[in-house]
């Protein structure tokens, strides 16, 4: 019986996500990214162990990350490499010498599911060498550097390659010594297999296997593994601060001609601290005071637009996604409405929504309690979020 050992990739930088993290850290509902991908490995039959590649600078996240999953194998967490192949070469060094069959697999494909890791085991125990892959449904064609079409690709010979990728391991130590040897880079395992002039066998597999590459991908994988999707949360903010002479008067992030303004340890933009507030809200992860704490002197004087940055990608990194914001500003003066459509842009800019999922208003206090005596200036929000993209 083969001895199977899986080297799942998790040490790119996730750059055409956008986050400020590593995408495979991104939550699919109640998991993450990699710990959906290390569930569906542990599905394989005769698995003896997991090599889990992982960047440098991120060996004790990875760590805590996946401490509380419950596993059947042993798991190894070594260093990637610069580039995917160079990471695969890292994990096969630390292959189990009684192995015989190696898979390799995206840690960024959490959708694989156990019958495809079986299918590739089978293969590559076979003929030395399988990948999983789907027919091309799409016309590919040549295009050169100028945009001019060469020629059109037989469709019916075209197939996208996917992971898992598995091979007999003698096979792939003596391919990845070849291409090391060559200087050959591929962008997938098996073309290492290829480049040696060996035959790669395909395995039908499912379109569903996608690649988590752009923040639209997240939504989908949700919906392929059965995680709700699509579902809109509200969240409602407010914030006060007392006017004070001297200080500028700054509101979504345009500042205001006034002899007085909110006081407070940021720039005191009350109507963003509300946004922010709501937003966090929304998505059910606690509040400004626990990002920002009043104490800590790195927000002393802070743009709050920078803040609100941060508020962004915090949501983002949970696939969530601003639709609407509603936001008001109670106050006798000063007058906000010749700046409104600057403050508006000024949040588009960072939330990216359209201009018309955004509204600001004002109102005064009719001078009544201390916002109506000119003490402050208070603004309460109303946002809604989405999961995945809109
Ligand atoms: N030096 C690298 C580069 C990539 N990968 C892994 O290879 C898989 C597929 O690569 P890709 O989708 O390109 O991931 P990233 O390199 O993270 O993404 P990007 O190219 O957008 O930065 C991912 O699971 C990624 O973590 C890796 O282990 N080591
Ligand atoms: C290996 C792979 O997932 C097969 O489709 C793909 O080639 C990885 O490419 P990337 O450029 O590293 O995303």
């Amino acid at each position: 019986m083969s001895k199977i050992s899986c080297i799942v990739l998790a040490a790119g930088a996730g750059r055409r996500m956008g986050l400020e993290h590593n995408k495979v850290y991104v939550s699919l509902g109640r998991k993450s990214v990699i710990q959906w991908t290390l569930e569906h490995v542990a599905g394989v039959p005769n698995l003896q162990e997991i090599i889990l590649v992982v960047a440098d600078s991120e060996q004790e996240v990875m760590k805590e990350h996946i401490q509380s999953m419950i596993l059947p194998c042993p798991i190894q967490i070594v260093v990637g490499g610069e580039e995917r192949q160079y990471s695969v070469v890292n994990g096969l060094a630390h292959v189990s010498p009684d192995c015989d069959i190696v898979l390799v697999h995206d840690g960024a494909r959490p959708v694989a599911d156990a019958d495809s890791f079986t299918k590739v085991a089978d293969g590559a125990k076979l003929y030395g060498a399988a990948v999983v892959a789907v027919p091309s449904t799409d016309t590919v064609k040549r295009v050169d550097a100028t945009g001019v079409v060469i020629e059109t690709l037989q469709r019916q010979e075209l197939y996208n390659m996917q992971t898992p990728q598995g091979f007999q391991k003698e096979l792939f130590l003596k391919a990845q010594a070849h291409a090391q040897a060559t200087n050959f880079l591929g962008t997938d395992d098996v073309s290492l297999v290829e480049h040696l002039g060996e035959p790669v066998h395909i395995v039908v597999g499912d379109y569903k296997n996608i690649k988590i590459t752009t923040l639209n991908d997240v939504s989908v994988a949700k919906r392929y593994l059965g995680v709700d999707t699509n579902k809109m949360r509200v969240g409602f903010g407010y914030d006060i601060h007392r006017f004070k002479e001297g200080r500028p008067c700054i509101l979504g992030g345009v500042t205001i001609e006034s002899p007085i303004g909110p006081d407070g340890h940021s720039d005191a933009d009350v109507l963003i601290h509300a946004l922010m507030d709501a937003m966090l809200g929304a998505a059910g992860i606690r509040d400004i005071g626990y990002y920002f704490p009043p104490e800590d002197d790195q927000y002393k004087g802070i743009s709050s637009v920078l803040l609100l940055e941060k508020v962004n990608s915090l949501l983002k990194e949970q696939g969530l996604q601003a639709y609407n914001i509603d936001v008001m500003v109670i106050a006798e003066a000063p007058k906000l409405k010749p700046h409104i459509e600057e403050m508006k842009a000024n949040l588009q800019r960072v939330l990216e929504i359209p201009l018309d999922r955004i509204s600001i208003k004002a109102t005064t206090n009719e001078m009544l309690g201390a916002l109506g005596r000119r003490e402050g200036i208070a603004a309460q929000a109303v946002v809604t979020l989405y999961e995945g993209e809109v």
